[in-house]
């Protein structure tokens, strides 16, 4: 299988960071250890401690085994106190021995018991730790703006970061352990350089060719990674599509089982080659590197048995030194190593960092002013004008238009006329980029964000579903109220949602939604008039439906509406829909075309007008004749 065309190519490995980028990156360490810090302290401090103590286990374990060796060799060639061990235990020979046993026996047991309680610890840490960045991932998502999560760049942001979250966990082992790490080697090279200082100077030669390798394959892997986000997040997406409960009806009758899996496949394939270049190199380079590692490992034993023959050094030296050599190493090796797979990983934590450094661009003011309560004259569009993000055309332009206080005012169009983006510029979830939004003369941009949001009541055409109670999917619509059950069985009587309810085995407390076992399910419909109960729940001056009653029959469409119109009496409210029944309900109608107003009036006028309205009003009646 090949790539797919019109794919991005691989990674170029010369596009890979500066020694300063990397260097820069280092900073993050210091964000991830605050953030550690900030979950635990007293774990991260009972983590360093237990480290520190371990890190001096290896130098003591040598030494003793030092000495155990040098006393054995005195005892075997001096004088012999008896043949049995009653003779040698009589003569007290044996003490020194015996003392040096059971130190090595307590050093053992005290490092399995440290290594337990480090692990112990860093695992319960790590999981403390990754709970807190997903919930400061989820708390600083929440303060982005919609167009952070409309545009393709920031979900890949979005889920680099995510993955980070979970997968940076080692690194805060690997961190501590470094430390640990670094203080076992002083005190086996002040060791080694008691004896014989040069043997030091070898230690370079076998892990500065394998540090080499491993930045460079470590840069690697994460460009491929990164390079790859919008690739994975598309196979997300397939594996996604390919087995959820949304999904399933339209997938087994358009037969698209196979169409998904080969597209996967072929995805999952070219990710799977790279991954499997990459490694191969990495293996074999690492192969190289050892060898050559343990070549020098060698060298510096057989000089140290050379002086040991020349009565330089005792056997007991021998086992000290190439014991602590071939611990250094190896502990310089890891050190090393370690250090860049911490400089590797803090690329990743770049990600997850820089995430957190997204601002949002839609902000309240310093000063705010308050939100007219209630709306005295009305709402004002002055000459607004709109585009999408990295897109060419405008979704709305010159746009200028009132909607007075109490006024009822439906936005008709063809789809793309504009109409959800005038709803999400009222709503502040975007900035018109010309003209302004006033409401009783007072710019949007001049309210708390929150202001705005509480007084308004909206529910969109893609409204959320969610796998709650049919109790909190109503009262979301007000969080601070949800536990008010009058409220929630208010706005459910006006939007006819109660009716829904009543025929729920359990009523209010009745899980909604396939998710879960216990969920039932709602129709299209249903579902529409339990999210508008939602609007409902505020008790909002200025509500807005986005194609609400779509899925509605006709009935209770009527329904739905003439409740509408006498709940909306004194309020101002806006309506999208493609059905002229209820458009015609409006106080004045609004007849978009690509961004702007064709034409403007009360139904009466428009069909009167015999313009594009008229004909529009024309073509659906036509469909029910
Ligand atoms: N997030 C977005 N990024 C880029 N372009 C967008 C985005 N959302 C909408 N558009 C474009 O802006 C224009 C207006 O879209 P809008 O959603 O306001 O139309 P609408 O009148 O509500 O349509 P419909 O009746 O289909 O709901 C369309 O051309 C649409 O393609």
């Amino acid at each position: 299988m090949t790539d797919l065309p019109g794919r991005r190519p691989p990674p170029i490995p010369d596009k890979a960071p500066t020694f300063r980028e990397r260097i820069e990156n280092l900073r993050h360490l210091g964000r991830l250890v605050a953030q550690i810090w900030r979950t635990s302290k007293p774990l991260t401090a009972a983590s360093i401690g237990l480290r520190l103590i371990s890190s001096l286990q290896p130098i003591a374990m040598l030494y003793v085994g030092k000495l155990i060796i040098d006393e054995v060799v005195r005892l075997s060639t001096g004088a012999h106190p008896g043949a049995g061990f009653g003779d040698w235990w009589a003569s007290g020979e044996l003490s020194r021995v015996i003392l040096f046993l059971g130190i090595e026996l307590a050093l053992v047991i005290a490092s399995d018991l440290l290594s337990r309680a480090t692990g112990l610890v860093d695992s319960v840490l790590s999981e403390l730790h990754s709970n807190t960045v997903s919930v400061e991932l989820m708390a600083h998502a929440a303060k982005l703006d919609l167009m952070h999560f409309e545009s393709a760049e920031y979900q890949d942001r979005l889920e680099r970061a995510r993955r980070q979250a979970a997968g940076r966990n080692a690194l805060l082992s690997q961190m501590f352990g470094q430390a640990q790490d670094i203080i076992t080697v002083v005190t086996l090279a002040a060791g080694l350089f008691f004896y014989a200082p040069w043997l030091i100077l070898l230690l370079p030669l076998s892990f500065v060719p394998a540090i080499w390798g491993e930045t460079r394959f470590n840069t690697l892997a994460y460009f491929m990674s990164r390079w790859r986000t919008p690739e994975r997040r598309e196979l997300e997406y397939i594996r996604y599509i390919g087995a959820s409960a949304e999904t399933a009806k339209e997938l087994k009758l358009f037969g698209l089982g196979d169409f998904l899996i080969a597209r996967f496949k072929q995805l999952a394939h070219t990710i799977y080659l790279e991954n499997r270049d990459l490694s191969t190199k990495r293996a074999a380079w690492g192969a190289l590197f050892s060898a050559i590692s343990t070549l020098t490992y060698y060298g510096a034993y057989a000089f140290i048995v050379w002086r040991t023959i020349t009565g330089d050094f005792t056997i007991g030296d021998l086992a000290f030194l190439s014991g602590s050599f071939l611990r250094l190493n190896g502990l310089f090796q890891k050190i090393l190593l370690g250090f860049t797979q911490i400089a590797g990983q803090s690329m990743y934590l770049d990600d997850l960092f820089s995430f957190f450094e997204i601002e949002p661009t839609i902000l309240s003011p310093v000063n705010p002013k308050p939100f007219p309560q209630p709306i005295q004259k009305g709402i004002v569009f002055d000459n607004v004008g709109f585009r999408y993000p990295d897109t060419e055309g405008w979704a709305i332009r010159n746009l200028s238009f009132t909607l007075k206080a109490g006024e009822t005012l439906a936005l008709v169009g063809e789809n793309g006329a504009g109409k959800t983006t005038i709803v999400k510029l009222l709503t502040r979830l975007y900035d018109p980029d010309e003209g302004r939004i006033t409401i009783d003369g007072i710019d949007l941009k001049a309210m708390r964000i929150e202001d705005i949001h509480a007084h308004v009541g909206v529910i969109f055409q893609d409204f959320i579903r969610y796998s709650l109670s049919a109790r909190e999917n109503i009262g979301v619509g007000r969080i601070a109220e949800q536990e008010n059950m009058d409220l929630i069985a208010d706005a459910a009587e006006r939007s006819l949602a109660d009716q829904v309810i009543a025929k729920l085995p359990q009523g209010y407390d009745q899980q909604l939604g396939r998710l879960f076992k216990k969920g039932r399910d709602l129709s299209g419909g249903e579902w529409q008039k339990v999210a508008i109960a939602r609007a409902y729940m505020r008790d909002a001056d200025l509500i807005i439906l986005d194609e609400p009653t779509a899925a509605l029959d006709a009935k209770a469409e009527a329904e739905v509406f003439s409740r509408f119109k006498s709940l909306a009496a004194g309020k101002t409210a806006v309506i999208i829909s493609h059905r002229f029944s209820t458009v015609r309900m409006a106080d004045r109608i609004l007849v978009l075309e690509n961004g702007r107003i064709l034409e403007s009036g009360s139904h009466e006028d428009l069909v009167a007008m015999r313009g594009r309205y008229a004909e529009l009003f024309e073509l659906q009646a036509a469909g029910y004749r």
